[in-house]
């Protein structure tokens, strides 16, 4: 402006003059300038000084502040395990308390009504046991008095039929004697009237003689009175003749005296004659008075005689009549005797059976008896055990009574006790609703505080995570029998001699070819939990061909050999469940993307060939303003809820990845595959959301062309690879170098991850090295990459954030208001240096 400004009339001299004057004043100017420079950066210098100092004391008071949190954090977390273990195992215990009183209440319960119809069952069975005892006394009383009765029966049956039996025992001994006499008698009698009989038949047939006699004296007899009968009849005869004779005598003497006169004279001769006649007549009259007197006398003496005949028959009949009277009296006697023999025989047999009867009656009777003596015994027996039953069952019925009015007074006591207890909870409900009540205030207080020491916790993590710088790099050495490597003991350098020196090289940490997969995933574990917590984080695997960097990421089959990717998931899923309890609800969409000769591929895709998943679009990649997620356009977007998913998902990848052979690994990784996991957690309580993402990142092999003997493809691929590798070198050197601008569009790989290289996101590198001789060179440049990735601090540009939003007026999360304080003043002044510059 003041050289445009010519002045009118100056003249070149002037000019030069005025030119000069200006050139002076620019010289003071700039030697003011160089002076307040100085000053300036001096003050800078002094200001540094004491921004380092204040940083330092900063530091320590961040750290002891830490420490004081970290304290703090275990005091509070010590005390919400305590107070919340405390009030777990007051209301376990309370709860188990009042379960074991409602279990052993309900038990009591079933028990005392178990045991009221045990004791109802045993009333029931102590009643039909006693009616039963006394049924049974009863039945035996009666057995008892029947025996007794029968016993007595029996006996006075026994006595009885003895008397009875001696009675005719006796009676039939003297019946014996008796018969004996009376058969002695009637033998006697027998003999008597055998020898009465015999002499009766002497007797009888003397008499019989004589009757014989007689009757033949009657014979004779009546032969004589026969004859007498015929003589009388002659006599008669004669007589009627001489009656009739009389009368023709008579009519004679008629006509005699007729005669008489006539015959009187003649009568004189004929009286003469008459008289002569009549003398003969007196005479033959008088003989035959004779003859009657001596037939009177005959016949009187025949009558006599027949009389004395028939007096002596009679007597004789009489006899005969008397002795058949008597023999048949004897006979009688004799059928009497021998009837009465036969009834004694009878009566005897009949007595003997009757005794036999009787003895076998007194034996039936007796067999009875000892039945009966013996159902007595049984009875007694029975009796006996029934009132050993009925004592025992009284027993055991007291017993169990007693038992029952135990068990009912301890069921009182219980009951009283749960009744003390639905008081104590009734009445002290409102000691009890407030108990619970400042246990629900507590328990959330310890659920806030809980929730609160866990954002610490992530805070004092990301913290510890962030001081441990937000690029990390971990070495890890591939197994060889031949290692030309040297492991330091401490775990973080690794040596080698190349290039004529030994050179030593110090990571993170250092894993040596026994380290396992567990263990290496064990230190990147923070890593995937500040994933988890809102952080960008990205883990590469760099190293050359075969050096072991799919075996670190992906690994392969089975649960030890798995690698980081399929780890991480495991890790977060659990870590989804687990934070589910407290409230949090993630959210998980991965995408596996391959970054081949500068084109992006989606590894999820379907389709076979060379094309498949091709994404031709330059802009594929989108990062989301405000923390959001990046996405790439065209790619598949899986939502991960199970780890099966996620295998599959990661199988499928595997399987897609373009694997060509080369000289040095026959699977060689011609590609960078990404894993990517956008991970969004939603806390409803808080209303806070959390936006972070897992980036695992698989690189291609870094080996130079030469060596790997590339062509055509090959050749292409190789250098695509070395400018992907060289472009993610050149970020990290500018964020080494602090420069103002990043390169992160020079590759595809670089913009994709650009949120987690950048100074908001975290970073983990594996270097992995092959320690075979041959690979030597491979293995120092490598290390040499990652030495100077080691050297990048990306926590200068704001460190790491996490990407948290509050629906709250709170703003920002503490976490990242912690980080951007604890970095202002640097920023600061950095920030001055910029705008003067
Ligand atoms: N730490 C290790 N322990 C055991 N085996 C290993 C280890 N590292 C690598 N390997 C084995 O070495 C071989 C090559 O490893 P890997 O495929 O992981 O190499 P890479 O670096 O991915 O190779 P590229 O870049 O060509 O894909 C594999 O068989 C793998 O199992």
């Amino acid at each position: 402006m003041q050289l445009k400004r010519t002045k009118d009339g100056a003249t070149a001299e002037t000019r030069i003059a005025e030119l000069a004057g200006l050139v002076k004043l620019l010289r003071r100017c700039l030697t003011q300038m160089s002076t307040r420079t100085r000053s300036f950066i001096e003050t800078c210098v002094k200001f540094e000084k004491e921004a380092r100092q204040q940083v330092e004391s900063l530091e320590l008071a961040r750290d002891s502040a830490a420490a004081n949190h970290k304290r703090e954090l275990a005091a509070a977390q010590r005390d919400a395990a305590q107070v919340a273990a405390q009030h777990k195992s007051a209301a376990a215990s309370w709860h188990t308390d009042l379960d074991t009183y409602k279990s052993e209440l309900s038990c009591l319960k079933r028990e005392l009504e178990r045991m009221e119809s045990e004791r109802d069952r045993a009333r029931e069975e102590a009643r039909q046991a006693v009616a039963s005892r006394v049924e049974l006394e009863s039945m035996a009383q009666g057995v008892k008095r029947e025996t007794g009765q029968q016993l007595r029966e029996l006996q006075v049956d026994h006595g009885a039929a003895m008397r009875q039996l001696a009675a005719m025992q006796e009676a039939s001994e003297r019946a014996q004697v008796k018969l004996q006499a009376e058969v002695a008698a009637a033998q006697e009698a027998k003999q008597a009237a055998v020898v009465r009989a015999s002499a009766v038949e002497e007797q009888m047939a003397s008499v019989q003689q004589r009757l014989d006699q007689a009757l033949e004296a009657l014979e004779a007899t009546r032969s004589k009175e026969q004859d007498l009968v015929v003589h009388h009849k002659q006599l008669s005869s004669d007589y009627s003749a001489q009656l009739a004779r009389c009368e023709a005598a008579e009519a004679e003497s008629a006509a005699l005296r007729r005669d008489c006169g006539a015959a009187q004279e003649l009568s004189a001769a004929l009286a003469a004659e008459c008289d002569a006649r009549s003398a003969a007549l007196e005479a033959a009259t008088q003989r035959l008075q004779e003859a009657r007197a001596a037939q009177a006398s005959s016949s009187q003496a025949w009558d006599s005689e027949r009389a004395s005949l028939q007096g002596a028959r009679d007597a004789a009949l009489e006899r005969e009549a008397h002795l058949a009277a008597e023999k048949a009296q004897l006979k009688s006697g004799l059928g009497t005797a021998l009837e009465q023999k036969a009834l004694v025989e009878s009566q005897l047999a009949a007595t003997l059976s009757e005794q036999h009867t009787l003895r076998s009656q007194v034996e039936a009777a007796e067999a009875q008896g000892k039945q009966g003596q013996e159902q007595a015994q049984q009875a007694m027996a029975e009796l006996a055990e029934v009132r050993v039953q009925a004592q025992a069952e009284a027993a055991a019925h007291e017993a169990l009574m007693h038992d029952a009015s135990q068990k009912a007074a301890r069921l009182a006591r219980l009951e009283g006790e749960m009744e003390a207890l639905q008081d104590a909870i009734g009445t002290g409900s409102v000691d009890q609703a407030e108990m619970l009540g400042r246990l629900i205030r507590r328990v959330a207080n310890l659920e806030a505080a809980i929730a609160e020491s866990s954002s610490q916790r992530r805070e004092l993590h990301n913290q510890l995570v962030e001081l441990r710088g937000n690029i990390r790099v971990f070495c890890r050495v591939k197994p060889h029998p031949a290692s030309a490597l040297a492991l330091s003991a401490d775990g973080a350098s690794v040596r080698l001699f190349a290039e004529g020196k030994d050179q030593g090289f110090t990571f993170d940490r250092v894993f040596g070819p026994q380290s396992t997969q567990a263990q290496v995933f064990q230190e990147v574990s923070e890593l995937v939990q500040s994933a988890l917590d809102g952080f960008k984080v990205c883990l590469f695997s760099y190293g050359q061909t075969g050096a072991g960097k799919t075996h670190t990421m992906q690994g392969s089959k089975g649960p030890d050999a798995q690698g980081i990717i399929p780890r991480a998931i495991l890790k977060i899923l659990d870590e989804v469940e687990r934070l589910k309890e407290q409230g949090w609800e993630y959210e998980l969409e991965a995408s596996y993307i391959e970054v081949y000769n500068e084109t992006f591929k989606d590894l999820l895709a379907d389709g076979k060939g060379r094309d498949a998943g091709k994404i031709t679009d330059q802009n594929a990649v989108k990062h989301a303003v405000a923390g959001g997620h990046t996405q790439v356009a065209g790619a598949t977007t899986v939502r991960i809820t199970t780890t099966d998913a996620a295998a599959a998902l990661v199988r499928k990848a595997a399987q897609a990845r373009a694997c060509e052979a080369t000289a040095m690994n026959a699977v060689s990784s011609r590609s960078h595959s990404v894993f990517m996991l956008n991970i969004t957690g939603r806390h409803a309580a808080s209303a806070t959301t959390l936006r972070g993402a897992l980036n695992l990142v698989d690189l291609a092999g870094s080996e130079r062309l030469n060596r790997s003997q590339a062509e055509g493809q090959r050749a292409k691929e190789a250098c695509s690879i070395n400018k992907s590798l060289s472009s993610l070198g050149d970020v990290f050197a500018a964020l080494a170098s602090k420069s103002a601008h990043v390169p992160y569009r020079n590759s595809k790989l670089t913009h994709l991850l650009q949120p987690c290289l950048g100074g908001s996101g975290k970073t983990l590198m594996f270097v992995n090295v092959n320690p075979e001789a041959a690979s030597l060179q491979e293995t120092l440049c490598s290390l040499r990459f990652a030495a100077k990735v080691n050297s990048c601090e990306t926590a200068a540009r704001g460190g790491a954030k996490r990407h948290v939003d509050k629906a709250s007026v709170d703003g920002p999360s503490s976490t990242t208001a912690t980080a951007q304080v604890m970095f202002f003043p640097l920023r600061c002044h950095f920030m001055s240096l910029f705008s003067l510059q």
